[in-house]
């Protein structure tokens, strides 16, 4: 499995240029560079890229890899050619590499075993080079392909042979001795891994090119990168360079022809080596020593040291100035260019001559660095003038990084990077941050080398261990399980936790409503529960959605009389959606005529079967203010939790969540918070959200008392905290204070850049549906499950939704809705989509105001229609990975009509005052009613007081009337939105 990213980077291709070519392989759904290919998919996009033979390419893969991006085409029109020369390739490579590696020991015998696979047919010539007198095993191949390598092949076609021959060989080899058995080195490996020679050559040559293949095939990931700069280094091979730029044709047969023309010019590069000396002087300084040694067989040191100069002289791994080499001869395709590129010593001097080439042209930077294998430009190219100079330095990045980060790290515009992001899909601002994952992207876009530098923090260092630490079987002891109760408002709640522990605090409640979380431990024959009595369930969902599930079965009130409503569906939807047992407390049954069937029945339709029934939910008739079923409601839940094995180890440092916490004028700050495991006691330092500080003092949460030490399951308040934490912060015992306020702080700094971060984090349409393309769902489970959560104006549409959803067949996705109700888009549904990853599909219905404002802050994605069709239309198109939302819309504003007027011949005009953002000229208005959305209109005018204006913007009052509809009514909420087309990135 490999992104396309990654692949991209390793064949050295241009990333969205892979995309095409997997799409143009025939591999479907893979429209952006983030998706996945399997062994199979990458395997046959190596055989398209090698020129279509699969099994060939699976022999030598890494050669390939030398035509990156532009090869596609190309390849396809020369392969005719190719495909002779690759077969002869992989029978060299796997004898070649060896030959080349061997070189080292400069032993002729080696070398001539080399040639030896070579094919047949080809081996005469072998053998008549090696007459030659060429027993320096390496040499001679070397001279070939280096030298001789295309002028063998132009020689066959003009019939020229010996001139170019003799020449060749002759130079190259002299010239190497005297400059020491440097040269040799290099160009024994270098030109052997040059293709040129081999390609250039009839299959005799190829032989020794092969070395190139074999080289990069062990590279193994890094093969592609290198058997490019090899090609690079190739081409401008001392005094050769002439003879190198006619080997690379070997590809393009078709273009020898073409080719020879420049062939005069040869003679007139040799010149030009000739005065490589001048140059060679900065480029790199061989000590006699080395040069001595290297005469006697030390090449590594030499070879080394090649590679090293020639890499620093490469910028970020491009083919830098090299690309001026072919200039002269032909500076048409790159792709002949390519072949020509050696390592070693022969590479030092392409880059010497490279940097001439720049020296000459200083304004055709764009020429060095801005342009990949097409051609096409890259961004850090610039035009003209050279700004500034390119980053030669791997990136470094530190974890989390931002764009601001990122750019500073790499010396580049922010602007730049944002741009790289938008073309990406993704819309961040300076201080979003990024994930590696997107950094690595960014930076193989903008064409730099990036090294993660991932420091670890303490948080990770401390707090993950803590996490992570598992519990040694014997240690763990049972505890209480901990029970919290969710239920509509007044279906009694609080009364039957004050039954159960025998305190009355409904009667102190303000207006009887809960306002505060409250847990209390209470015990039943021995065994202890833990009971959390929350606010709502939000206060539920909201920890959480923090990561602090702290229940563990959920006790579902309802009341008899009035049986499931609204907020009873919300809690079903949440306890369902925390995954935990639900057991159901059907409360005041002591009324009279409450008909308890009637909401079993109801219980049904919402898929929690009684037991009764042959379900499996434990159905409990209560009654608080009797007493009625509380020991059997007990006994149910010490029952669940005995079938459930909740266990602990008291024996570690404490771990648990903040539940509430509060400033209180003398005793300072005081949290109540439930021990998870591990035991709490006076004195420990903790660490609680972004807060710190020292267990003062403990108490019970339901006497006061002091208390020492806490237990798992515990409910217990704290003193000692240096703020309030906020409800569902968890809480570890740490050794050293210094620590958990290092750790608290570092977590403080987080919270507020995330805040300031324009990162999307939660699940949405677009992001789901790349993450199932990557693979990121689904790895553990079978099916991927897509939380929805459907609101409606009415139950008819809720059904039909129903209806289209139920027809919904995927093999690896499942949409699981969470909740489905009627009634506009509520905080619950927000808070509920936050904590379960969930998308709300609006039908007809529109957030409330603080909806709305959390969504936004929380980034849960509403999506709102108005056809049941566009609904399940989206959904499918998600999954099948083509949504391609090419117009997005974009909300302008929110009025609230505040008078209206009707006026004959005009019609009616709807007096408003903008409650937010602001009303726009052209914009269309979606009309509201009572939380329903009763129609969707273009603005016809809009003025204030006479005037038509462009636009009124938030607190103003202005006069709107709309295209069709004069239905307006006081208290309508008219939306301003526009529809802006958003060009597509990801496909
Ligand atoms: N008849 C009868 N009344 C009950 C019973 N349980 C609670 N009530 C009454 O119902 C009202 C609401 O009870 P609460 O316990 O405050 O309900 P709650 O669900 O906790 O309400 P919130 O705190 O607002 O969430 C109170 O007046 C209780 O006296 C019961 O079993 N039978």
């Amino acid at each position: 499995m490999a992104r396309i990213y990654a692949l991209a980077k390793e064949l050295k291709l241009d990333s969205r240029e892979l995309v095409d070519l997997v799409k143009k392989v025939g591999i479907p759904g893979k429209g952006s560079a983030l998706a996945s290919l399997s062994d199979d998919e990458v395997q046959r996009v190596r055989d398209h890229l090698s020129g279509g033979s699969g099994s060939k390419s699976s022999a030598a893969p890494a050669p390939e890899e030398k035509a990156p991006s532009t090869p596609v085409a190309v390849r396809e029109q020369v392969q005719p050619e190719r495909r002779p020369i690759q077969l002869e390739r992989r029978g060299r490579t796997g004898d070649e590499k060896p030959a080349a590696e061997s070189k080292p020991a400069a032993k002729p015998a080696p070398r001539v075993r080399a040639p030896a696979p070579l094919p047949p047919a080809q081996e005469p010539e072998e053998a008549a080079a090696e007459e030659a007198g060429q027993t320096p095993d390496v040499r001679l191949p070397n001279t070939r392909r280096s030298a001789g390598g295309l002028s063998d092949r132009l020689r066959r076609k003009p019939g020229d042979a010996s001139k170019p021959d003799s020449s060749a060989p002759e130079p190259s080899p002299s010239k190497r001795d005297d400059s020491g058995g440097a040269s040799e080195a290099a160009a024994s490996r270098d030109s052997g891994g040059r293709d040129s020679a081999g390609s250039g050559r009839s299959g005799a040559v190829e032989p020794p090119s092969r070395p190139a293949g074999p080289l990069s095939v062990r590279g193994g990931a890094g093969g592609a990168g290198r058997v490019r700069s090899l090609d690079k280094r190739g081409t401008p091979g001392r005094g050769d360079s002439g003879k190198k730029s006619d080997g690379k044709p070997k590809r393009a047969e078709p273009r020898i022809g073409i080719n020879l023309a420049p062939l005069p010019e040869t003679p007139q590069n040799q010149p030009a080596a000739k005065n490589e000396p001048k140059a060679q002087k900065p480029e790199i300084k061989l000590s006699r020593d080395v040069i001595a040694g290297h005469k006697q067989g030390m090449k590594a040191p030499l070879e080394e040291l090649a590679a090293e100069s020639v890499e620093k002289k490469r910028p970020s791994g491009k083919r830098g100035g090299l690309s001026g080499f072919t200039e002269k001869g032909k500076r048409g395709t790159e792709e002949e260019d390519r072949p020509r590129r050696k390592s070693g010593l022969a590479g030092m001097s392409s880059a010497r001559v490279d940097r001439g080439n720049r020296r000459k042209r200083p304004g055709d930077l764009s020429r060095s660095y801005g342009r990949d294998d097409r051609g096409q430009r890259r961004t850090l190219q610039h035009k003209g003038t050279n700004t500034a100079a390119p980053r030669k330095e791997p990136v470094q990045i530190e974890l989390p990084c931002t764009v601001r980060s990122f750019s500073e790290a790499a010396s580049i515009p922010v602007a730049q990077v944002l741009k790289a992001l938008m073309g990406m899909g993704i819309m961040a601002n300076i201080n979003a941050e990024l994930e590696f994952e997107t950094a690595e992207i960014v930076a193989a876009e903008l064409d730099l080398e990036l090294q993660l530098k991932e420091t670890e923090t303490l948080e990770d260092e401390l707090i993950t261990e803590l996490d992570e630490q598992a519990d040694d079987p014997d240690s763990l002891k049972p505890r209480p399980p901990i029970v919290t109760f969710l239920g509509h408002v007044d279906h009694g709640k609080t009364s039957l936790l004050d039954h159960l522990i025998g305190i009355n605090v409904v009667s102190g409640e303000a207006g009887g409503i809960t306002q505060h979380i409250r847990a209390y431990e209470i015990d039943k024959d021995g065994n202890s529960i833990t009971f959390v009595d929350t606010p709502g369930h939000e206060a539920f969902t909201e920890m959480r959605a923090r990561g602090a599930n702290v229940t563990d079965i959920a006790v579902l009130v309802i009341a008899a009389d009035d049986g499931i409503m609204p907020q009873t569906e919300e809690a079903i939807s949440h306890a369902k959606a925390a995954e935990v047992p639900i057991v159901v407390a059907l409360n005041k049954i002591d009324l009279e005529g409450v008909d308890a069937n009637r909401v079993l029945t109801q219980l049904t339709e919402h898929q929690l079967t009684p037991s009764e029934w042959g379900g499996d939910v434990e159905v409990v008739r209560t009654s608080a203010i009797k007493g009625t079923g509380m020991d059997e409601l007990l006994e149910t839940l010490l029952t669940i939790a005995e079938l459930n094995e909740y266990k602990a180890n008291p024996d570690r440092a404490a771990m648990g969540v903040c539940l509430e916490a509060e400033q209180q004028g003398d005793r300072g700050v005081v949290a109540k918070l439930v021990v998870r495991n591990g035991t709490l006691r006076v004195g420990d330092v903790m660490v609680c959200g972004p807060t710190y500080g020292r267990v003062r003092a403990m108490s019970d949460t339901l006497t006061g008392e002091p208390i020492s030490e806490a237990g798992p399951s515990t409910p217990v308040s704290v003193m000692g905290l240096e703020s309030p934490p906020g409800a569902g912060d968890r809480f570890h015992v740490l050794d050293d204070i210094a620590d958990a306020r290092a750790i608290a702080g570092s977590r403080a700094d987080e919270s507020s850049r995330q805040s300031l971060s324009g990162v999307t984090t939660k699940v949405s349409f677009e992001n789901f549906q790349e993450m199932l393309q990557e693979g990121r769902l689904g790895q553990t489970e079978e099916k991927v499950k897509l939380n929805v959560i459907i609101r409606a104006d009415v139950k008819g549409s809720l059904e039909a939704i129903d209806k289209e959803l139920s027809k919904f067949d995927h093999p690896e996705v499942e949409i699981r809705v969470l909740q489905r109700s009627v009634g506009g888009i509520t905080l619950a549904d927000v808070t509920l989509a936050s904590a379960s990853d969930a998308v709300i599909l609006g039908f007809n219905v529109i957030p409330d105001e603080q909806a709305r404002s959390l969504a936004d802050e929380r980034n849960v994605e509403i999506r709102r229609y108005d056809v049941i069709y566009k609904l399940t239309d989206d959904i499918k198109a998600m999954v099948e990975g083509r949504l391609k939302p090419e117009e997005r819309v974009v909300e302008l504003g929110r009025a609230l009509v505040k008078q209206v007027f009707s006026i004959s011949r005009v019609g009616t005009i709807a007096g408003c005052y903008v409650a937010q953002g602001s009303i726009q000229r052209g914009c269309r208005i979606r009309v509201n009613r009572e939380g329903r959305t009763i129609g969707d209109y273009a603005l016809d005018s809009l003025k204030r007081i006479k005037e038509d204006v462009k636009e009124v913007p938030r607190g103003m009052e202005c006069g709107i009337r709309l295209q069709g509809f004069n239905d307006v009514k006081q208290d309508d909420v008219l939306e301003a939105y526009r529809i802006e087309e958003v060009a597509r990135t990801l496909d």
